[in-house]
């Protein structure tokens, strides 16, 4: 009955135990085979085995129970039995061996599951790196977000990274949650199984250890020998101690088991918090990249509206840029239009101006007189002051620059001229007076500056001067130039030059390549009346420099023709001719202008002295010459009908210099000393006949003249009758036609004073005569 239980009891267990092997298989098939199923499904499969072995031990220890009882019945038996129960001991001591190894196994297994473990760490280090990376893109987003945030034109494409990195973060981010998510589930399933199997296990354990309980007590009353009931036990007790090493393994695994489940546990649940925590911080910093896009969206909105505008007026640009500058085209026309109505209208004004200023100046010229006499007294040499009798007799007034004082035989003869200036006048100075006459002639006028006087009067010395002081021929000529590069770009002028000398009423070309030889005035084929002479060289002069070498070449060709130079020119006349010829560039007016600057032979009155032979020939040229000057200035200024231009070279070649509106200065000079006082007192008659002549119906001439007026009527001025000219009265035909004749009075020049004495005494007064055809000039000087 016993045995039947047993039987019973075996066979209900080893049900149970295939009803729960069923269940973990059903189990298995129904886990996954991830790495913790494999391993449950081993310490199943384990598990299985050693109920299996239970089992069959069991068996055979019911079959060892049949054998005691039936040993029981039969002793003799018993030796049969002790080799069976050697027989189950070895095959126990093998079973132990195959626990033992089986043991090892689960060590090995459990090294390999700690390995798992490793890789399994490894892959969460591994996911760790790969959040870390997704943390580093992500600030690397931000930053990028921020720097495009500065740059507003690439503002776009960041956003487009942004947008394009953040659904791939998330989608990262969930496929990770999810995974965990599974994990865990797959993790509490098999945490579960884990403590049902263990709950079986433990069971089982229980059953069995009941079981030998209940099994050994039978067994130690079926065998009575103590003998046997030793061996027994000392067998039961190894199968007891290996039953207990046995647990102890078990529970050892188990324990370990445990740990290493601990172990699992808590680094899944720290790799969890950590994966948590750093989602959280994903997650935050990308709710921050959704605010950014948020606030970059407007800023985005207006960059991309912006840009539409550019866009648009780039597109539009050209039309506009087209209607601009048709417009600003037409607005030029319209201002060209306007400037050139304004600017023909000023040149209207600036015609008319010019015009104007050119009459102003004329009159200023005329006003001042279209004929005008100065007066230079040189100052006295180191050689004259040697001389013991030689004394000043000229005095000047402090208060009028036009009076001269002149002592003569004990009485004060005054002199009226336009300027006076005494010895300390300095070239500057002289040339001062007559500048106004220089520029005339780049208006169109023509003019005349004669220097007359005796030899030695500074008549070269005023005209050329010196090198380091130049006279009014090369200052003349610097102004000129001045002026035409003043009026320049209005006005284009050419300026040549001539020099002509006239000795013995013979002209010599002194530019031309011979000196010698002898020039002709002749009138123009024209027919205009122009005279011009033939051959004669005139030089274009642009500079200073042009002006030294002309005069140098003069002054060359001149002492190359006579022996003495200086005697040479103190009988000869000495003309330096320049035209200048203009045209405004804006009005195509023309000018030309003839400035004549003549330093005339001397004139002295060395007839007187008996000369003879070729200085009788030259004193009668130079008389005749100088008589037909003053004859022609004459007319002139008294306006007469005829004018005798042809009665000399000089007044021939200078006619058109003269004439019309022309403008002639006379500058006398005059020594300051006694022993010169007679050539003196002819040269100040000379300037005083030329400059005294009433000069017709011109009101400022008429009131010009009439202010010298009162001092002709003064009953103490000596009354000189002034011969034309003040040189030997030779028989020259021409100069005998002007100044012979009676002396008559004149019928509309009046009688006036020219000097006064000092004493009261002598008065002089000058009668002008004309005759009825205008040719004659008579002034008589009379002493009283
Ligand atoms: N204003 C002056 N200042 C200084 N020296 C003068 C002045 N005038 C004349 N002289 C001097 O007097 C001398 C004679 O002058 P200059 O040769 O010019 O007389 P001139 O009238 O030309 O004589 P000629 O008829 O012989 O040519 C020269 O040595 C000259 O330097």
């Amino acid at each position: 009955m016993s045995s039947a239980c047993l039987a019973s009891q075996v066979g209900k267990l080893e049900e149970k135990l295939l009803e729960q092997s069923q269940e973990v298989e059903k189990l298995c098939s129904e886990l996954g085979a991830t790495d913790l199923e494999k391993q449950l499904e081993v310490v199943v499969l384990e598990n299985k085995r050693l109920r299996q072995e239970l089992s069959s031990c069991l068996r055979s220890q019911v079959r060892t129970a049949i054998v005691l009882e039936s040993l029981c019945f039969s002793p003799t038996s018993s030796l049969q039995d002790v080799d069976a129960l050697r027989r189950q001991l070895a095959q126990r001591e093998d079973e132990a061996k195959q626990r033992e190894q089986q043991l090892l196994h689960l060590q090995k297994r459990m090294e390999e599951e700690a390995a798992r473990l490793e890789l399994l760490e490894q892959s969460l280090r591994e996911r760790e790196e790969a959040e870390l990376q997704l943390n580093r893109r992500f600030r690397e987003c931000q930053d990028a977000l921020s720097q495009q945030a500065v740059l507003p034109l690439q503002v776009k494409y960041v956003t487009r990274t942004v947008e394009v990195e953040s659904p791939r973060t998330k989608k990262t981010l969930q496929e990770v949650q999810a995974r965990n998510q599974a994990l865990e589930e797959q993790m509490e399933v098999q945490q579960e199984l884990l403590r049902e199997l263990e709950q079986q296990l433990h069971e089982s354990q229980q059953t069995s250890s009941q079981l030998q309980a209940q099994v050994f007590p039978l067994l130690a009353r079926r065998h009575g020998s103590p003998t046997l009931d030793l061996t027994r036990l000392h067998y039961l007790h190894q199968v007891q101690a290996y039953e207990g090493e046995m647990e102890r393994c078990q529970s050892q695994l188990e324990a370990e088991m445990q740990s290493l489940e601990e172990q699992k546990n808590r680094i899944i649940e720290e790799a969890f918090i950590r994966a948590e925590s750093e989602m959280k911080a994903i997650h935050e910093n990308l709710a921050g990249v959704r605010m950014n896009l948020l606030t970059l969206q407007p800023a985005l909105r207006t960059l991309t509206c912006d840009y539409n505008c550019l866009k648009k007026q780039v597109q539009d640009f050209p039309f506009l840029l087209e209607k601009a500058i048709e417009e600003a085209k037409q607005e030029i026309c319209h201002v060209i239009t306007e400037v050139s109505s304004t600017n023909q209208e000023l040149l209207r004004k600036y015609k008319r101006e010019m015009n104007l200023r050119k009459k102003c100046h004329d009159e200023l010229v005329r006003l001042k007189g279209n004929i005008r006499v100065f007066c230079r007294v040189r100052p006295v040499s180191q050689e004259e002051l040697n001389i013991s009798e030689a004394r000043n007799i000229v005095t000047f007034d402090p208060d009028d620059y036009a009076i001269l004082h002149l002592a003569n035989k004990g009485k004060l003869m005054t002199f009226e001229l336009d300027k006076v200036f005494p010895p300390e006048a300095s070239q500057e100075q002289v040339f001062q007076e007559i500048q106004s006459l220089v520029t005339s002639c780049i208006d169109g006028y023509n003019v005349c500056i004669f220097a007359y006087g005796q030899t030695g009067s500074g008549k070269t010395y005023t005209m050329e001067g010196v090198m380091d002081d130049p006279g009014i021929n090369q200052r003349a000529l610097q102004l000129l130039f001045t002026e035409v590069s003043e009026r320049a770009p209005d006005w284009e002028y050419h300026i040549t030059v001539s020099m002509v000398e006239i000795y013995n009423e013979m002209l010599r070309n002194l530019l031309g390549d011979n000196p010698s030889e002898k020039l002709d005035i002749k009138m123009c084929p024209d027919s205009r009346g122009q005279l011009y002479v033939p051959g004669l060289a005139e030089f274009p002069v642009q500079s200073v420099e042009d002006i030294n070498k002309v005069l140098d070449l003069g002054h060359m060709n001149r002492a190359t023709a006579c022996t003495n130079l200086n005697e040479h020119s103190s009988r000869s006349h000495a003309l330096l001719i320049a035209t200048i010829a203009g045209v405004n560039v804006s009005t195509g007016h023309r000018t030309s202008g003839k400035l004549n600057l003549v330093d005339l032979a001397g004139s002295e009155r060395i007839g007187r002295s008996g000369a003879e032979g070729s200085r009788l020939r030259e004193a009668q040229c130079i008389n005749k010459s100088l008589a037909a000057l003053g004859d022609v200035i004459h007319a002139l200024r008294a306006r007469l009908a005829h004018v005798p231009f042809r009665n000399s070279r000089l007044t021939y070649l200078l006619q058109d210099s003269l004439s019309g509106d022309s403008k002639t200065l006379m500058m006398v000079q005059v020594s300051p000393l006694d022993i010169n006082v007679n050539e003196t007192v002819c040269s100040l008659k000379f300037a005083q006949r030329v400059r005294s002549v009433e000069l017709g119906p011109a009101p400022s001439s008429s009131r010009k003249q009439a202010d010298h007026s009162p001092a002709s009527s003064s009953p103490t001025h000596d009354s000189v009758e002034l011969d034309s000219p003040p040189v030997t009265p030779v028989s020259l035909p021409i100069s005998r036609v002007s100044s012979a004749g009676p002396a008559l009075v004149p019928g509309s020049a009046r009688r006036r004073s020219q000097s006064h004495l000092s004493s009261g005494q002598h008065s002089i007064q000058m009668h002008t005569q004309t005759d009825t055809q205008g040719q004659l000039l008579y002034l008589s000087a009379m002493f009283l």
